[in-house]
């Protein structure tokens, strides 16, 4: 996978995380899921419009490391794919007024590469959601709540995540949050 992290970007990774089926399961674990991070670990639609709404100036995507990879273990059984088949990953930062509010990470399995779904493989910075959220045949499934395990200072606590079915095969699409997005006091 080819990566194209700055060095001033290059301790924001996205560390080992457990995932829940809801965000009450993950509450008791984790009560800072019902502090300001609340909001943002349920919006529905689009999280990059819900993201576009809080800037001030601007918001823009930023490629982080893309390409063809093996997912782990535990997302390629979320998938229901072999665990050893490369899928098309791609990590972004989700940017807010310069800064990266979110860290994303999409595994895309090769059948969902196939007719059309190969525009997936050229999105470059154009974010993700414009291409999910206007084709027809992409259904959101249930939304899962992420706690991470940081291993270094500055990593997301928490996520979320969630499957997009389209005719035949899914994408799961992770959204990690920085502590930059709730340090602005506007929701
Ligand atoms: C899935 C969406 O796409 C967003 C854009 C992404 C990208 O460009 O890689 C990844 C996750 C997102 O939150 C969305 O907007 O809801």
């Amino acid at each position: 996978m080819q990566s194209r992290v700055s060095d001033i970007d290059s301790h924001l990774t996205i560390p080992p995380t457990d995932w829940y089926q809801s965000l009450t399961a993950a509450g008791l674990l984790n009560p800072e899921v019902h502090g300001p991070a609340r909001y943002w670990l349920q919006v529905e639609g689009s999280f990059t419009r819900a993201l576009q709404k809080q800037c001030s100036h601007s918001f823009h995507v930023e490629v982080r490391r893309e390409g063809f990879a093996t997912p782990t273990q535990e997302e390629a059984r979320r998938l229901r794919i072999p665990h050893r088949q490369h899928a098309w990953i791609r990590e972004v930062s989700l940017c807010g007024d310069n800064q990266p509010w979110v860290l994303a990470r999409t595994v895309i399995p090769l059948k969902c590469l196939e007719g059309e779904g190969r525009r997936l493989l050229h999105l470059g910075n154009r974010p993700l959601g414009a291409y999910l959220f206007t084709s027809p045949h992409w259904q959101r499934g249930p939304l899962e709540t992420g706690l991470c395990r940081p291993v270094i200072p500055g990593q997301p606590e928490l996520a979320r995540r969630s499957l997009f079915s389209g005719h035949n095969s899914s994408l799961l699409v992770g959204e990690y949050l920085l502590p930059a997005l709730f340090q602005r006091n506007t929701l």
